[in-house]
């Protein structure tokens, strides 16, 4: 079998579809070695001595990872000589990282989670990279926070890596969803996974049952009819599983259907949910509808929300159409 490896297939999604300029090409690329980078890392763990607290905390008040910090670096080093971007956001640095006035710029902007789901590092379960691309405002050589909040509709690409038992990275420029697998001997994303569904029904849910005292009347509506199982209205057995990694989540999602939800709670009114609109939000809700899924708040489509600020908080329900569809129903009710 001959073997499409990530640089061929991006050349050959850039003729066929014209999708691709070239400097989003290199971009790419320059990501997915950064990812490949911090797989090496991840997967190295106590060996490398990268594992625990960083003994700093992020602009969210939460406690630092080294591997988070470790990411970070990574993901910044690489892409400042990239030449493709105006600046970069991250769920670790407050303010947008400018490209500095000695380095290649481009017109894009990208922003990521470099370590989702670090409370999993230490134990050895998958974590993940999630990144989003957009284009920065035309002639805009020094891009600020406002640049960046755009709607995730106008997303160029997004993706994310997953570590775990096989390293794997799943893409979208809005022409579909590709999947790639490490070949760790050679050190080269192999495409593995092409034009990955969502199905459109399933019998799984994901979501932390702790939070449950604190949901809004319509997810526990939801998810009191999928625990009484076939007995209940849905009239079916479910099954759940909750990884505690978004990454994970949603690539099982991805390879066997199934709902994923991180809903506003009461615990702090304020937020409109724990996860960040901008670096999980939106490119996963990109890389959900593009594999044939659906992606809400519960009111709204994700890629449809006018973001107001770098770290805003989002309620998420994506996976397979059927689910996702009846619970952002339940909120319309
Ligand atoms: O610990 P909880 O409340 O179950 O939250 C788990 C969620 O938090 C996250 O870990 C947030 O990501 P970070 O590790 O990047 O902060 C998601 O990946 C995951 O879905
Ligand atoms: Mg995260
Ligand atoms: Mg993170």
């Amino acid at each position: 079998m001959s073997r499409i490896s990530l640089s061929r297939f991006l050349i050959e999604e850039q003729r066929q579809h014209g999708a691709l300029p070239p400097d989003l090409r290199l971009l790419i690329e320059t990501v997915a070695r950064a990812c490949k980078a911090i797989a090496h890392s991840v997967n190295k763990g106590a060996l490398a001595g990268v594992l625990g607290e960083a003994g700093t905390g992020n602009v969210q008040g939460e406690a630092q990872k080294k591997l988070d910090v470790i990411a970070n670096d990574i993901l910044l080093e690489a892409n400042e000589w990239g030449g493709n971007l105006g600046a970069m956001a991250s769920e670790e640095m407050e303010l947008p990282h400018s490209i500095p006035d000695h380095m290649p710029r481009g017109r894009y902007l990208l922003m990521f989670d470099p370590l989702d789901g670090s409370s999993n590092i230490d134990v050895n379960i998958s974590v993940g990279t999630i990144f989003s691309v957009l284009e920065a405002p035309e002639g805009n050589t020094q891009p600020t926070e406002q640049d960046f909040l755009q709607p995730g509709s106008r997303q160029v690409a997004a993706g994310y890596a997953v570590y775990g038992p096989q390293n794997m990275l799943v893409l979208t420029f809005g022409q579909g969803v590709y999947g790639f697998t490490l070949d760790r001997e050679l050190g080269s994303w192999v495409l593995t996974n092409p034009r990955m569904q969502v199905p459109e029904t399933t019998k799984e849910f994901a979501i932390n049952m702790s939070n449950m005292r604190h949901w809004e009347p319509p997810v526990r509506r939801y998810i009191d009819e999928m625990l009484a199982g076939s007995e209940g209205p849905l009239g079916k057995d479910y099954n759940m599983r909750w990884v505690a990694s978004m990454v994970a989540e949603v690539h099982r999602i991805l390879v066997r259907g199934g709902v994923f939800m991180y809903p506003k709670d009461a615990r702090d009114p304020s937020k409109p949910g724990k996860l960040r609109l901008m670096y999980e939000g939106n490119p996963m809700a990109f890389i959900v509808e593009q594999a044939g899924g659906v992606a809400t708040n519960g009111h709204q489509r994700i890629l449809d929300i006018q973001p107001t600020g770098l770290h805003e908080r989002v309620a998420v329900f994506l996976g397979s159409r059927e689910e996702v569809e009846r619970v952002t129903g339940y909120h319309k009710a």
